[in-house]
């Protein structure tokens, strides 16, 4: 049953009064603004900051430079763009420095040869970043919560552990949204981060102070989770690579909040970077064993791939249509796909994708195997046990009272009219969506997908687009591995990027077509130069020029 034509009406009646709302929205931040020029960060400037993790881990090992440099590198690019972008919230500087030092005297001490070193630790003396949802060591993990402030980790969250167990080096921890449920990375604890590429814009969210510090050049590689969107949609607007990896095989433990009912299986720790290169390696040392299952050291060949490109989501009445912008890079890669690999490109319509929203969220609160509801959002946000009066909350919002966010005293509001069960019709739609999707990726197709329907929007108006992230939410229920690529920059400087989705365990195929568009595309790019680097984008013959 699709939907009725009451339900059309009162989409477009929702349509038409958030259209209103976000116009006087919009004139008031105009007034309020009106002298405001795009600020942009400071250009890098030492050329270590443009080399690829494991790279820097090669010269690290052949003591072309020392772990202490590659940190002290880092921290100086930290201090000098994270006053702008507000991405990292709490350091670990001097302990990282400590151990960079270890690391040098360890590598001069070595006599079993690199080899050793590369396999025991492959990530030796590379620093990281890690979103403050995760668990390190001596760190905060309050999630943005208030009422966790002066919670400290006392123990690794596990992928992180294996990233220190492989030699890397935490810098510190990176904002997020208010338990890790929104698009923007705001809370009251650290307040909110700024886009690297637009100062007024969003870096996304959940991993948006990841995705911030990552595309601003302070960090090459961090840990991010995901379970509607939370690592690519920060890749994606901060121009850089996210791999949601396939359910199950890096750990969630250590995470909060923890999921509950069905969400074990949509959440997702995954991998982000500026590298597609890097996304493999990393994925291999955060799942542990269970990496084994990916087949990551089977040779991709792909000329042999079947490739199809899906344009949009059918046109949900909740979702915006997708950008021309993103439309157009879409189109291009397609065009590079058959012009330098042979293959040829299915264009496809799939119409269960329209319904996105609605299974992810039906998914979302259904509950587990064991008959349990998953825990409320409401729960999750009580203050020692306290409950959260939504309305009250909103009331004190209003005065600058509430200690939550605006986001998510709306989610609160949403999850009291939401059904306990999901209907018919939409467990109806999931189950043929993942019949047909899993059908058409076999063990050898790569789905092409916007990341999402806008570029990174100016800070507060996902408020009134807030369903948009059903562009990535859908592949969390559905379990399969999904590679965000950047794809150059907009017309106004803003990056370009595309979803790469593959069957379940078929990660490398995501994994090694991103570092074929990663070549071909240009990959991440520096924001600070942007001034003096344009990509010009040649749509009749689909291809992209940067020039200085
Ligand atoms: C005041 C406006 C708030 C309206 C709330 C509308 C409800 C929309 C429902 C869910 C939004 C969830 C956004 C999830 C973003 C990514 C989450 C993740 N951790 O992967």
């Amino acid at each position: 049953m699709a939907l009725t034509w009451f339900e059309r009406f009162l989409a477009s009646m929702l349509r038409g009064a958030v259209g209103m709302l976000f116009a006087v929205f919009q004139l008031l931040a105009q007034r309020r603004g009106a002298d405001r020029s795009v600020r942009r960060l400071p250009p890098i400037t030492n050329p270590l900051l443009k080399v690829p993790a494991m790279r820097l881990a090669r010269m690290i090992r052949r003591r072309e430079v020392t772990s202490v440099e590659v940190v002290q590198t880092y921290i100086d690019r930290i201090q000098e763009i994270n006053p702008l972008i507000n991405a990292m919230v709490k350091d670990r500087f001097s302990l990282a420095l400590q151990e960079a030092a270890q690391v040098d005297k360890l590598i001069e001490e070595e006599t079993g040869g690199e080899d050793v070193l590369e396999d025991r630790l492959p990530l030796l003396g590379v620093p990281f970043t890690v979103k403050e949802a995760f668990s390190l060591q001596g760190m905060p993990n309050s999630t943005g919560l208030v009422s966790r402030r002066g919670v400290i980790s006392a123990t690794d969250a596990p992928p992180v552990a294996l990233l220190k167990r492989a030699g890397a080096i935490p810098l510190g921890v990176t904002n997020c949204s208010e338990l890790c449920m929104w698009l923007e990375s705001h809370n009251h604890l650290y307040g909110i981060t700024n886009n690297p590429y637009d100062l007024e814009r969003i870096p996304g969210g959940s991993s948006g102070g990841e995705g911030s510090i990552l595309g601003g050049g302070g960090s090459v590689i961090g840990v991010g989770s995901d379970v509607g969107g939370s690592i690519r949609i920060p890749a994606f607007f901060n121009g850089i690579f996210g791999h949601k990896p396939t359910s199950g095989v890096v750990s969630n433990v250590g995470q909060f909040p923890p999921a509950s009912g069905q969400q074990p299986g949509f959440l997702c720790t995954g991998p982000m970077c500026r590298y597609a290169q890097d996304l493999l390696p990393m994925l291999r040392v955060m799942g542990g064993a269970n990496a084994d299952r990916l087949s990551l050291s089977s040779e991709v060949d792909l000329k042999r791939l079947r490739f199809f490109s899906v344009p949009h989501d059918g046109g949900s009445p909740l979702v915006s249509p997708v950008d021309q912008q993103l439309v157009l890079a879409q189109r291009r890669v397609v065009q590079r796909l058959e012009a330098d690999l042979g293959v040829k490109v299915q264009q496809l319509k799939i119409p269960q994708l329209k319904y996105s929203f609605q299974i992810w969220s039906a998914m979302m609160g259904a509950p587990g195997k064991d008959g349990k509801q998953p825990t409320s959002f409401a729960e999750l946000m009580s203050d020692h046990g306290k409950k959260v009066w939504p309305l009250w909350e909103i009331a004190k919002w209003t005065v600058g009272l509430s200690k939550h966010t605006v986001a998510a005293l709306g989610l609160v509001l949403v999850e009291m009219f939401q059904r306990a069960q999901p209907t018919q019709f939409i467990l109806q739609q999931k189950e043929s969506l993942q019949k047909d999707l899993e059908e058409l990726l076999g063990t050898d197709g790569v789905l092409l997908y916007p990341s999402h329907p806008h570029l990174a929007p100016k800070h507060h108006h996902p408020l009134f687009t807030p369903f948009n992230f059903s562009y990535t939410g859908i592949f969390n229920i559905l379990g399969l591995p999904v590679t965000q690529c950047p794809l150059g920059l907009s017309e106004e400087g803003l990056p370009l990027g595309l979803q790469l989705v593959v069957g379940k365990q078929q990660d490398r195929l995501s994994l090694a077509t991103a570092v074929f568009l990663e070549k071909t595309f240009g990959g991440w790019r520096d924001p600070g130069s942007m001034a003096t680097a344009t990509t010009q984008l040649d749509t009749s013959r689909g291809t992209s020029t940067t020039t200085s």
